[in-house]
């Protein structure tokens, strides 16, 4: 396992598989925000971050691999949960890292992950995962694939709970609490208007002015 998660041996993964039921299942990447679907969001965030991207999806296949990254499918069907998503990613990657991001979270941290990695390599833990300072965020999370047998199971017991997967590995936890919105996102529809009102002030990563509307 390389002991440092430097960009060139991290793969980007953006969980876009949901079924997102509060959204009436609509396909949650898919869905424009500030004049862009999501998923272009959480790519322009992650490339500066990582040596290669995978987008994990179970529907409009073709639409997002005409974004240029390989896109991935949950092994089981009936939308298991992103845990599914990450185990697809951990055996697709081709690096010994990946940092998973998902796909309704637009803010992302510039350092997500510099500041995860540098923590992870402070306590020597196989998974790092953020707080916003209040919560811990699973799913924005530093995941060694040496675990990917070890999920496997965890899954083919029915298992499907990401704090309860990593709990056992004991992660590390970066501290974002100074950029707690950068974790803001989208469940319910009412949540559009607070996220375009983030990315207009500024938060996040990715520069709003450049969207397309
Ligand atoms: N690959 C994969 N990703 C998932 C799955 N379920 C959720 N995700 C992703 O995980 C992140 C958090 O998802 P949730 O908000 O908990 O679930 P959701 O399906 O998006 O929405 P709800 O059905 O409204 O809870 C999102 O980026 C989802 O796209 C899944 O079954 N497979």
């Amino acid at each position: 396992m390389t002991l440092v998660p430097d960009r060139a041996s991290t793969t980007g993964v953006i969980l876009a598989g949901g079924r997102a039921r509060r959204m009436d299942g609509q396909d949650k990447g898919l869905i424009r925000l500030a004049g862009r679907p999501l998923i272009e969001w959480a790519i322009e965030a992650l490339e500066p971050q990582v040596g290669a991207i995978l987008i994990s999806a179970n529907r409009n296949l073709d639409r997002y691999a005409s974004y240029g990254h390989p896109v991935v499918s949950d092994p089981l069907g009936g939308f298991q949960g992103p845990l599914a998503g990450c185990l697809a990613a951990m055996r697709a990657a081709r690096t010994p890292w990946i940092l998973t991001l998902p796909c309704d979270a637009p803010l992302t941290p510039r350092d997500l992950r510099t500041r995860l990695a540098e923590t992870r390599t402070a306590e020597q833990t196989q998974i790092a995962i953020c707080s916003d300072g209040t919560r811990r965020q699973q799913l924005h999370a530093l995941i060694s694939v040496a675990l990917a047998d070890d999920l496997q199971d965890f899954l083919s017991r029915g298992e499907r709970k990401a704090a309860i997967w990593q709990h056992r590995h004991r992660p590390a936890v970066a501290d974002f609490g100074d950029q707690s919105d950068a974790f803001a996102n989208l469940n319910e529809r009412t949540d559009l208007s607070r996220l375009e009102r983030l990315l207009a002030a500024g938060s996040g990563s990715v520069d709003a002015s450049r969207s397309n509307t």
